[in-house]
């Protein structure tokens, strides 16, 4: 079955550990957590000490997107505040291997992210040494855009590249991702769906949960 990770971007900030006590309840499988330096991206939003702060606050994996230049620097305190996944974008990563590796070496789960107009092929070399690829289907940096459909086949392109090179792979997928486009991107072989507002804006958050995971 689908997982579905809810971005903590279009929660209430004000009672930030209400909101991801309230998706747990509701039947959520992570949290995704935005972190946005302000030059990878328009938006500045998460540093670590907003994951030190929650970490304690749920039993869930912590899903870190680092949409931030030169991540490296900053790994070491995402992971020791208690991140289970860090991913990074290939467009931001100037050495991957070495990010996946120094993601690895604090024994924290090692993604990486395409944005909409990033080739798969770019996650090639690097699809051995991953848990995880995050295809962008909005232009990083806010919440709550339309889903582009043009990433689709990219879905089930790294599918097919997971299928021969690495059967564990999660193929993650964030952005306008809501009822419908859920729908489409389960078809091409996701495995983990980030929604933000979809989620967030709903005041049932469990039947928003159900709804994206079409159940
Ligand atoms: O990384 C991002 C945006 O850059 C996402 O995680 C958004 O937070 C998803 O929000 P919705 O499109 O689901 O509202």
């Amino acid at each position: 079955m689908v997982k579905i990770a809810p971005s903590i971007l279009s929660a209430d900030f004000a009672k930030l550990g209400e909101e991801i006590l309230d998706v747990e309840r509701g039947g959520a499988d992570l949290i995704h957590v935005d972190v946005m330096d302000g030059h990878f991206v328009p938006n500045i939003t998460i540093g670590s000490l907003i994951v030190d702060a929650i970490r304690p606050v749920t039993k869930l994996p912590l899903d870190v997107h680092l949409m931030i230049e030169q991540p490296d620097r900053y790994i070491e305190s995402f992971a020791k505040a208690g991140a289970d996944y860090i991913t990074v974008h290939v467009e931001a990563c100037t050495h991957l291997h070495r990010t996946v590796q120094l993601i690895k070496s604090f024994g924290v789960k090692a993604g990486v992210v395409l944005n909409p107009a990033t080739p798969a092929s770019l996650i090639q070399p690097i699809i051995e040494d991953i848990d995880m690829v995050l295809l962008m289907t909005v232009n990083p940096g806010f919440g709550g855009q339309k889903f582009i459909k043009s990433v689709l086949p990219k879905i089930a392109e790294v599918k097919a590249m997971a299928g021969k090179y690495n059967q564990n792979l999660e193929i993650e997928i964030d952005g306008g991702v809501n009822e419908e486009t859920a729908k489409l991107c389960i078809e091409q072989g996701a495995t983990i769906l980030v929604a933000g507002s979809a989620i967030y804006d709903q005041e049932d958050r469990h039947a928003a949960i159900q709804k994206i995971r079409g159940k």
